[in-house]
């Protein structure tokens, strides 16, 4: 199968190598030419993973028309507030029946479309065409070849079983499932809850903290998945708890890194400065807050992590607004 995957970030580089691994013939879209160069001359991304080496399958151009042209399968890793603007331009190329995957967990600002609507919206395709990859995949550690599973979500379960099969090796382990939604939202909602899992890690909070937090926060994105249609049972599994554990858990996440600066006292203008990566939660805690309260949905860590993240609330205030909470069954 001929891949292009559009972003040279983190996780494209990574998911690159996995396709690539998988027997694909792979064009990675750079935005900056020195980079297309960089992995075309030297086989490794000189900014992620630079220790891996790319396979020979794998190759790179700063030109989205030639890398677009002719793929049946587009990956899109790209963060995804840029999502619609990048597609808006790479629509023109997409071959008709183009397979189009996407790698970003995140809900778009202002609209509170999950990716895959983003994707129909912008690139004028049918829902048909769209794959979501999601589920506990720390991108250094699959760059380095460190097993894991995942979720390829779509509707179409020929194509999803199409990207099952492109993107399954010895060391990555893709599991087929038909809840877009319920994917979708796993992945975009983990990243609010390792910000707020990051904060309390580094407020000194204990065990018993971080697991009510992994197990309300999960509580939380489920009842907002119901709400918008998805299998409850979807957030038992890789795209929902799985993920929501790896990203909490490991000092990898950049969310949850991104969540320690703010835990320590920092503005947000400060963790950004610090962190200087993509952490899509912080963003995201946005849509989904307006997302959830459009839809009459509770999500009351969502809503600490956005007052700390944009109202300059202290942690320890939003820490007590939750405990202080009227209670209720579980
Ligand atoms: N890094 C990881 O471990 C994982 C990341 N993801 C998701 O994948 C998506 C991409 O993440 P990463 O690759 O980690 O991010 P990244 O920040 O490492 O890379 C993003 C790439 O997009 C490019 N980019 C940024 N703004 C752009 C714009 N306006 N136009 C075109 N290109 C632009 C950057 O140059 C970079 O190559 C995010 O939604 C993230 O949540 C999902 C699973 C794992
Ligand atoms: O999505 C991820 C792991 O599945 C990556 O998490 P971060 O974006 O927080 O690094």
């Amino acid at each position: 199968m001929k891949a292009v995957v559009l972003g040279a970030g983190s996780w494209g580089t990574a998911y690159a190598k996995v396709l690539g691994d998988a027997g694909n013939d792979v064009t990675i879209w750079a935005r900056r030419p020195e980079m297309a160069e960089a992995i075309r001359s030297g086989r490794r991304n000189p900014d992620y993973h630079r220790e891996v080496r790319l396979p020979e399958r794998v190759t790179a151009t700063a030109d989205p028309e030639a890398a677009i042209r002719g793929a049946g399968l587009v990956v899109l890793a790209v963060p995804s507030q840029t999502l619609r603007g990048n597609l808006a331009g790479w629509r023109q190329w997409l071959e008709p029946d183009a397979t189009l995957v996407s790698l970003a967990k995140g809900i778009e600002l202002g609209t509170t479309r999950r990716m895959s609507e983003v994707i129909v919206e912008a690139a004028k395709v049918s829902p048909h065409q769209v794959v979501v990859v999601s589920g506990p995949n720390l991108a250094p550690e699959i760059a380095a070849e460190q097993p894991t599973a995942t979720v390829v979500a779509g509707t179409e379960p020929a194509r999803t079983a199409a990207v099952q099969q492109a993107s399954s090796t010895a060391y990555f382990r893709p599991y087929t499932n038909d809840d877009v939604v319920g994917c979708e939202l796993g992945g975009a909602v983990k990243n609010v809850i390792a910000l707020a899992y990051g904060i309390a890690t580094a407020m000194g909070l204990g065990d018993n903290t971080k697991a009510t937090l992994i197990t309300r926060g999960l509580a939380e994105t489920a009842r907002l998945g119901v709400r918008l249609g998805a299998d409850p049972m979807t957030f038992a599994g890789l795209a929902g708890l799985g993920d929501l554990v790896a990203t909490c858990t490991s000092p990898l996440s950049r969310n949850r890194t991104f969540g320690e600066q703010l835990g320590l006292g920092g503005s947000l203008a400060q963790a950004q400065a610090a962190t200087r990566q993509t952490a899509e939660g912080v963003k995201s805690c946005l849509a989904i807050r307006d997302l959830a309260r459009s839809h009459d949905v509770e999500m009351p860590i969502t809503e600490q992590v956005e007052r700390v993240c944009h109202e300059g609330v202290d942690p320890r205030a939003a820490l007590t607004t939750l405990m202080s909470r009227s209670i209720k069954p579980e």
